[in-house]
C-alpha cells in the first residue's frame, strides 16, 4: 500500500513570527555552542503559549478550567473536514458550514495566502451561532487560519465562550494555503506544559486511507 500523503499546516517557529499585538517575541538562544569545549548543540526558546500553529486550553479563557496537560488527546487526532472560508468576509456564519459527512473535527481556511510576513489586525473570526451548529453536529474540535476565533478587539470572546459551552477543543494559526477543501487525517497534538494555558502544536493533515 502507498504512503499516505502528508501536508505540514504549521508555522515556522522563528525569530520575527508574527505574535498578539503586545505579546512576547519569538526567541531563541544559543546555551552551548559544538567547538567550544562543548560536544553538543544546546538553544533556550523563549516564546509564548499561543506562538504559530496553536492549541488554547480552556485555562486560556475561564478561570479554573483544565490546563493543555490535562485535555484528552482524541480530539486533535482523526478524521477532520476543511472548509473553504475565504468568501465569508468578517464572521464564519452557520449557513457557511458544508455538510461535514459525521466528521468530528472542522478546520476553516479564511486566508487566500497566510500572512506569515507581518501582523493583520483583521482577520475571519467564528460567529457563536456557528460554534453551537457544530456543536450539535457532534464535532469535538473547531480550528483555523486566523489568529483567534474572535476579532482582535473582542472583550466578550462569544466563540471562545460557545467552544466552553460545549467543551470543545480549538486549534489557531494553521497554514492552509495548499489545503483543498474536503475529507483528511488530522494530526496536532499540544505539548503537556502543566499550568499552560495554550501550547504550540505540530500539526499536519493527512491524507484518509481509501474508503
Ligand atoms: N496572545 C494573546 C495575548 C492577549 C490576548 C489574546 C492573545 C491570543 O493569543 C489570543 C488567542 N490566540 C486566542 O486564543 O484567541
Ligand atoms: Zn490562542
Ligand atoms: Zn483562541
Amino acid at each position: 500500500m502507498a504512503e499516505r500523503r502528508i501536508w505540514d499546516i504549521s508555522q515556522r517557529l522563528r525569530p520575527g513570527i508574527p505574535v498578539w499585538p503586545g505579546d512576547t517575541e519569538f526567541q531563541q538562544a544559543g546555551t552551548w555552542q559544538m567547538g567550544e569545549g562543548s560536544p553538543v548543540n544546546v538553544s533556550a526558546l523563549t516564546l509564548s503559549t499561543h506562538t504559530g500553529a496553536h492549541a488554547d486550553a480552556p485555562l486560556h479563557y475561564a478561570a479554573g478550567a483544565p490546563d493543555i496537560a490535562s485535555v484528552t488527546l482524541e480530539p486533535y487526532l482523526g478524521e477532520c473536514v476543511v472548509i473553504d472560508a475565504r468568501q465569508c468576509g468578517d464572521l464564519i456564519e452557520p449557513q457557511h458550514v458544508v455538510d461535514l459527512g459525521g466528521a468530528r473535527r472542522v478546520l476553516f481556511r479564511s486566508y487566500e495566502a497566510f500572512p506569515d510576513d507581518r501582523w493583520e489586525e483583521l482577520h475571519t473570526a467564528i460567529a457563536p451561532a456557528t460554534i453551537r451548529a457544530l456543536a450539535d453536529a457532534g464535532v469535538i474540535l473547531v480550528g483555523m487560519d486566523g489568529p483567534s476565533l474572535d476579532p482582535q478587539d473582542s472583550k466578550t470572546m462569544d466563540a471562545h465562550m460557545a467552544v466552553l459551552a460545549a467543551d470543545m477543543r480549538v486549534l489557531e494559526g494553521l497554514v492552509l494555503d495548499d489545503i483543498a477543501p474536503g475529507r483528511y487525517e488530522l494530526i496536532a497534538l499540544p505539548l503537556p506544559i502543566v499550568g499552560g494555558d495554550a501550547s504550540p502544536v505540530r500539526a499536519v493533515l493527512r491524507e484518509l486511507p481509501d474508503a
